[in-house]
């Protein structure tokens, strides 16, 4: 018996339609699966303790030899409700920001869109858990996943990053893909992805199953806000936020299922 192919997933809600198509499955035998936040995703993957990973495409100009194995990730075509800046105070009047340290993403989307989109002058903070209870006053907070559900109502400023962006690029965009660090089996890759694909098709199935999240409408979230097809505006898109995010940067993203599709239409 081969052994099994280390996972790292994100636990959030986002990722759940993801997950349910890779329980149901036989390729489900094949992994082993490991549920984090983001941040940690990125670190395991980084250093050797999962071969494949749902991870923050921040990271992957951290990796030697990136390959992204899915035609799925966790991405937005606007709005996508859970990456936002949240405040008492417009952005113009903030004075700190608190970057959360779950993420490793949005926190150089948020960089680049205050530098580039928003123009203002604010000081960014690493955060520690418990963050949230510091948006007061000039301090605003970007806060992503799980924990921004509902708290829309909470505060009089909410600052979309995902609309940001679109507005900013005419982009859409991508926060997490499937990435491993060496090349996996192709045979294996098909079978993942089309494992993921079957989990997108039974999300009417799986709202029965998740909590309901209070002022949250998860449906909505995962068929309107959170998309997951990685497209070619996707592509452009994360190019171009890693071509922001470092201008030097000479990162040689390999698109698995493309080669191989490519390698077939040479035959
Ligand atoms: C849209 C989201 O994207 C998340 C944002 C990430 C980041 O900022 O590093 C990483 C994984 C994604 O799950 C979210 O979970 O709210």
């Amino acid at each position: 018996m081969n052994k099994k192919i280390r996972v790292t997933a994100v636990s959030y809600l986002n990722t759940k339609p993801l997950l349910y198509g890779l329980f149901k499955s036989p390729v489900a035998a094949e992994l082993d699966l490991q549920l984090d936040i983001p941040s940690i995703c990125a670190e395991k993957l980084r250093t050797g303790q999962a071969d494949l990973g749902l991870v923050p495409v921040a990271i992957i100009p951290e990796l030697g030899t990136p390959y992204i194995v899915s035609d799925y990730c966790i991405g937005a075509e606007g709005m996508v409700k859970t990456v936002c800046i949240y405040a008492q105070k417009p952005l113009e009047e903030l004075e700190y920001i608190y970057l959360d340290y779950h993420s490793r993403t949005s926190v150089e989307l948020a960089r680049i869109l205050i530098r580039e989109y928003w123009k203002v002058d604010v000081q960014l903070l690493p955060a520690q858990p418990g963050f949230e209870t510091k948006i007061q006053g000039n301090t605003g907070a970007l806060l992503i996943g799980d924990r921004t559900m509902g708290l829309e109502s909470q505060y009089p400023f909410v600052y979309d990053l995902g609309e940001a962006w679109l507005k900013h690029t005419g982009l859409p965009f991508v926060f997490a893909a499937w990435v491993s660090t060496r090349p996996l089996d192709p045979a294996f890759i098909q079978r993942f992805n089309a494992a993921l694909k079957t989990g997108l098709d039974f999300i009417p199935e799986l709202i029965y199953l998740l909590p309901a999240q209070p002022d949250f409408d998860l449906k909505t979230y995962f068929t309107k806000y959170i998309s997951y097809p990685l497209t070619a505006g996707k592509k452009e898109a994360l190019a171009l936020f890693l071509r922001k995010m470092n201008p030097a940067d000479q990162t040689i993203i390999r698109f698995s299922l493309e080669e191989q599709r490519n390698s077939r239409l040479a035959l």
